[in-house]
């Protein structure tokens, strides 16, 4: 079998391939003391996570190519080298070499689970008989968001330096996954193996590719500037004769549904974004910064009055649509919490997002947008293809409360080209 192209040239264009992970045990593997260490504002029900996952999974299966993190690992677990590198790997990494010979006996599948649920203790030496700790190996509680680990730029995979530990070992997997699973054709760039790699942090869910030379970064508590930096120096490194354009946006540090930049901008058709008004338009003390790039040297770095001024000098005209409506400020704020700004294209115009946040879905039909109930669409009773403009309105009173929407829920790596 041939491998699968890895392409993403917008944030927009019609999506072919995804790769999802369905939340499992590792959710569920935290207490109310704990929770906050796993990155989570609360504790979640797995039952009624993945019932609200499969309305996700069901509509992406409808349109695209899914893949599943856990069985991609599994298929580079099968190699006997991958599986000691990889294990060998996350070891070191995580300070654990005594697990070493014990994980190595277990089959890619059982391997595959327990990397991503976690490796329970043994209470077999004094020091982890007394441990308050119920896992050797953390569980990743928030691999679901497959957005964060990896990040599809044109034909390349970023893989993301995490800012908080327990998040490392996604990046790890999925470094694994597509240069090592035999599935992809790809190249990555990873940061850890540049130099100064402990300044550098870049999570996914802050870098949004509008056009192939048009990047958008968050720079907050996820991505940092030293991050942002790195990207550029990659890109001054290929030399090219091309202008390229970087645009920062700073972000609030507090409270935590402000961590990346797709929280409070997402791309929602060729001339449309969502965006949490209070920081991407009023005048705020949140800057934003223009980079550009020509000819392989910075040409200028310069700030913006805002993303959309900046994105309309360079010939992309987006009308705003306002998270939580234009009219409350109260209510832009419940929504945005519960990232109703996260929104996931599947096509110019064709966005999926939470059906929970109704100030922000009736702001989009107000703007053309039909809502469409996903749960109508996984049982076929609905057919997006008699829709031309549209939100896909997903279940959500579980899954947000781990932090994340549709955007931060899905890993794009092919999506068809854009005609501007
Ligand atoms: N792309 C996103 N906005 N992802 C949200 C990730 C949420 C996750 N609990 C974290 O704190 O890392």
């Amino acid at each position: 079998m041939g491998k699968v192209d890895v392409s993403v040239f917008s944030e927009i264009g019609e999506l072919e391939g995804v790769i999802l992970h369905t939340p499992g045990a590792e959710v569920e593997n935290m207490t109310p003391e704990n929770a906050q260490r796993a990155l989570y504002s609360d504790i979640l029900n797995l039952n009624v996570a993945r019932k609200e996952y499969s309305q996700l999974s069901g509509v992406l299966s409808k349109v695209a190519k899914v893949y599943q993190v856990a069985d991609l690992l599994e298929k580079v677990l099968e190699d006997e080298e991958n599986k000691e590198y990889l294990i060998e790997k996350i070891c070191r990494h995580e300070n654990a070499m005594s697990l070493y010979d014990n994980l190595l006996d277990y089959q890619p599948k059982e391997l595959s689970r327990l990397l991503i649920e976690g490796v329970p203790i043994v209470r077999n030496t004094l020091t982890n008989f007394l441990s308050k700790e119920r896992f050797s190996l953390r569980p990743l509680y928030n691999f679901y968001f497959t957005r964060d680990a990896s990040i599809a730029i044109g034909e390349d995979v970023l893989i993301g330096k995490m800012a908080n530990a327990v998040r490392d070992r996604e990046s790890i997997i999925m470094e694994a996954i597509f240069s090592r699973s035999g599935v992809f054709n790809t190249h990555t760039i990873n940061p850890t193996t540049f130099s100064n790699p402990s300044d550098i942090t870049i999570e996914g869910g802050d870098v949004l590719v509008v056009r192939d030379d048009i990047l958008l970064v968050g720079n907050g508590t996820r991505t940092n500037t030293h991050g942002i930096d790195f990207i550029l120096n990659r890109f001054l490194a290929r030399n090219e004769k091309k202008r390229r354009h970087i645009l920062v946006q700073e972000l609030p540090h507090k409270p935590e549904s402000f961590i990346h930049l797709d929280m409070v901008f997402t791309m929602l058709d060729y001339d449309k974004c969502m965006v949490y008004e209070p920081i991407i338009l009023q005048p705020n003390r949140y800057q934003t910064v223009q980079i550009t790039i020509d000819n392989g040297v910075v040409k200028e770095i310069k700030t913006v009055d805002n993303l959309l001024v900046a994105l309309k000098s360079l010939g992309i005209d987006l009308k705003p649509v306002f998270c939580g409506g234009s009219k409350d400020r109260w209510i832009q704020e419940r929504e945005q919490w519960h990232s109703g700004a996260n929104f996931v294209a599947i096509g110019p115009g064709k966005v999926i997002g939470y059906g929970r946040n109704i100030n922000t879905l009736d702001e989009m039909n107000r703007n053309g947008f039909e809502i469409l109930k996903a749960k109508d669409i996984v049982s076929g009773k609905v057919d997006v293809n008699s829709y031309s403009k549209y939100v896909v309105a997903l279940d959500g009173s579980e899954l947000p409360r781990g932090g994340g929407g549709a955007r931060c829920m899905t890993m794009p790596f092919k999506r068809k080209p854009l005609k501007w």
